[in-house]
């Protein structure tokens, strides 16, 4: 039989190991010392799933469970907003809302009734250079007018890379700091935090969720270097830290989480299909699990220690649901296996580690 060990056993054998034949670090080998001067803890992703996720409670009113936004969907993407919001339904929130362009609004809409979409954002190409101040003014009240009712944000899957609708798109992002709302940052979200970091510096309610690619842009970005794979733990809670103890969960074979002070990682089982729309998957468990640990954190009764951020516990919780529903859509659909097969998923595996009754 296969025995599997968590990360961290292994670190401590490799250290007892390294330690008895050995005897001084300096001797170790290359690979080994990286491994220990980059530490990070392994999550259990199942226990905090069953502290964050609510109890279905008879007394509780819609909107309890949460209400997120996803800020997204232009002209050539309209499958992320859309799997980013389903999800953020599917794992338990009460209502999901879609801000996205006037192109993409009916194509969201026609994929599911479940979705609140709001036909507000706009390209350049449909609009005059004239019109451009009034136009931003709407999109933003727009946006406003709801802001508050909002759990949480995500802003970027899908959302293209025009400037004007990117300029609009920062503007959003001032508006939910001014109310203190929390936003998770994807896609091409990351591409306009990249490139004005001040954005998020020091909102201690933003979380970024880079894949690889956006992952070395930001490393670049901001620590003027490369993404150095050895010291993977140390190097990301360096950056969490220079944007102001923002939450960073870097996606990859291990997901690896940082807010600057502490670095957890999840590296459950998940599947060997890449297809996209996983990450988008993910971002909407993020808002929805870090609006349920923000509730749990105005409970007087529950004491909150730091590595208990709502915002970290959000990112595994959400790694570690995404893992086990890629993994049992795989078992049912092999190569074939898409994202909408990960979603269909979602609930029998959060019933698993949460029953509902
Ligand atoms: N169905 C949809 O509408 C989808 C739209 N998406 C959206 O597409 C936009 C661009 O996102 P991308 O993720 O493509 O941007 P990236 O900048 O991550 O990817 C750009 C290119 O890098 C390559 N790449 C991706 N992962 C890699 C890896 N691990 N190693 C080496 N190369 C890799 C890809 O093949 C792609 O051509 C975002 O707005 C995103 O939200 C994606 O979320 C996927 C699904
Ligand atoms: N090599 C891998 N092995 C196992 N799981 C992985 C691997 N890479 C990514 N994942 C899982 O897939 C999730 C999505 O990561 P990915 O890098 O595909 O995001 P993405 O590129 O933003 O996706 P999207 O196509 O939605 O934009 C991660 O949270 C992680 O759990
Ligand atoms: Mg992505």
């Amino acid at each position: 039989m296969l025995v599997k060990h968590s990360s961290s056993t292994v670190l401590r054998r490799q250290q007892f190991l390294v330690r008895t034949l050995c005897g001084s670090r300096t001797h170790l080998p290359k690979l080994i010392r990286a491994t220990m001067s980059s530490k990070s803890e392994a999550a259990d992703a199942e226990s905090v799933l069953r502290t964050v996720t609510p109890s279905l409670d008879p007394k509780r009113h819609k909107g309890q469970a949460g209400k997120i936004a996803v800020i997204g969907g232009c002209r050539e993407y309209t499958g992320a907003p859309y799997f980013a919001a389903i999800s953020a339904l599917k794992i338990g929130a009460d209502l999901s809302h879609v801000f996205c362009t006037k192109d993409a609004a009916p194509v969201i809409k026609s994929y599911s009734p479940e979705l609140i979409v709001h036909p507000v954002l706009e390209e350049s190409y449909t609009i005059s250079e004239e019109e451009k101040r009034k136009v931003e003014d709407k999109v933003i009240g727009e946006v406003d007018k709801w802001m508050e009712r909002f759990d949480c944000l995500v802003i970027g899957p899908g959302l293209g890379r025009d400037p004007f609708l990117l300029e609009c798109v920062s503007k959003i992002m001032l508006l939910a700091k001014k109310s203190n709302v929390p936003f998770v940052v994807d896609g091409d979200g990351l591409f306009l935090v990249t490139n004005s970091i001040d954005l998020v510096k020091s909102y201690p309610l933003a979380v970024l969720t880079p894949n690889v690619n956006e992952y070395k842009r930001l490393v670049q970005k901001v620590l003027n270097c490369e993404v150095d794979e050895e010291n993977a733990g140390d190097q990301l809670r360096s950056l969490a830290k220079q944007i102001g103890g923002v939450t960073i969960l870097r996606k990859g074979k291990t997901d690896l989480i940082s807010n600057g002070e502490i670095v957890k990682s999840v590296s459950i089982y998940g599947s060997p299909r890449r297809c996209g729309g996983q990450g988008d998957i993910l971002s909407g468990g993020v808002a929805v699990f870090l609006s349920w640990a923000q509730q749990l954190k105005s409970d007087p009764e529950r004491n909150f220690s730091p590595s208990e951020s709502p915002a970290i516990l959000g990112c595994i919780a959400a790694s570690g649901l995404l893992r086990k529903a890629a993994a049992l859509a795989f078992t049912k659909h092999k190569r074939s296996t898409l994202t909408s097969d990960i979603i269909e998923c979602l609930g029998e595996s959060l019933e698993d580690i949460c029953p509902a009754s």
